[in-house]
């Protein structure tokens, strides 16, 4: 990864659950305007790499966390910067979509309104993030509708609508489409294609397929290391590591 400008980073990583270590002397990179896909067996600590990127961990009483995380220069942990300074800048989708229990409009507007977006500009803003997200056709006419009677795939590139709208940098997604099915599935994979020429995306996942239709970088981790990391094609079809020769063949998982 060496000759692309990097967005993301993290070195010398270690998390701690109370006694468990859960990540060892993590060092990874992400490239700007690139898809990195987080792939490992169950438990090797990918979500909880992923989510000290946007300081998930900050009210977990027993997390402790060693190491650095650099977005572009700028340290994450630093105390210059506020967490929800940082969330706006390194959005987070989940697993689960999870729109607050109001308007399609209101999912988008109150993340505008607590970062302070004037009023005037607010609803051009949010058409735009829809339209971005490959929603505003289905939802143009039902803005002050619910969002829970939103299918499945539809409440989730709404979550994704509502994390473009603050404009973050990176784009953080831990397994967006597990809870969907393969139709919903395409639609979420190519608007990751389409987001990646504005963001820089790292998305969890364990579907091997869609790791190698949305990624240009994979990162094989196991039992809290990472093992290789590279480009997606060298990962999957010459893999240096036999581990990582045996994960992605299908041997354990
Ligand atoms: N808040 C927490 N407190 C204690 N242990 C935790 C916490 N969150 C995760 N763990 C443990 O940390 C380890 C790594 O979990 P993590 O969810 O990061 O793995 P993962 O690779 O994302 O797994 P999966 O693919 O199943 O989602 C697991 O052993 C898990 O039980």
């Amino acid at each position: 990864m060496s000759e692309e400008k990097i967005k993301l980073s993290a070195a010398g990583v270690n998390l701690w659950f109370g006694n468990k270590q859960v990540l060892k002397q993590i060092g990874v990179s992400f490239p700007e305007n690139k898809v990195t896909a987080l792939i490992g067996p169950s438990g090797c600590g990918k979500s909880t790499l992923l989510r000290c990127f946007n300081r998930m961990h900050d009210l977990s009483p027993d997390a402790k966390i060693e190491g650095q995380f650099l977005l572009g220069k700028q340290d994450l942990y630093n105390r210059d910067i506020s967490v929800t300074q940082v969330r706006r800048r390194v959005g987070m989708v989940f697993q689960k979509a999870n729109p607050f229990p109001k308007s399609i409009y209101e999912n988008i507007n109150y993340g505008l309104k607590i970062n302070d977006v004037p009023p005037s500009e607010r609803l051009g803003i949010i058409e735009s993030a829809l339209k971005e997200s490959f929603l505003w056709d289905e939802v143009k006419d039902d803005l002050k509708k619910p969002a829970t009677r939103l299918s499945g795939g539809q409440q989730q590139r709404l979550c994704i609508a509502r994390t473009v709208a603050l404009r973050p940098e990176v784009i953080l997604m831990d397994e967006p489409c597990s809870a969907l099915d393969p139709i919903s599935t395409g639609k979420i994979e190519d608007l990751i294609r389409k987001l990646q020429d504005q963001y820089t995306i790292v998305i969890v996942t364990h579907n091997m397929q869609q790791a190698q239709r949305v990624a240009d970088k994979t990162v094989f981790m196991y039992l809290g290391e990472v093992v290789e990391a590279g480009n997606t094609k060298d990962i999957f079809d010459h893999p240096q590591q036999e581990l990582t020769a045996n994960y992605v063949r299908g041997h354990f998982g």
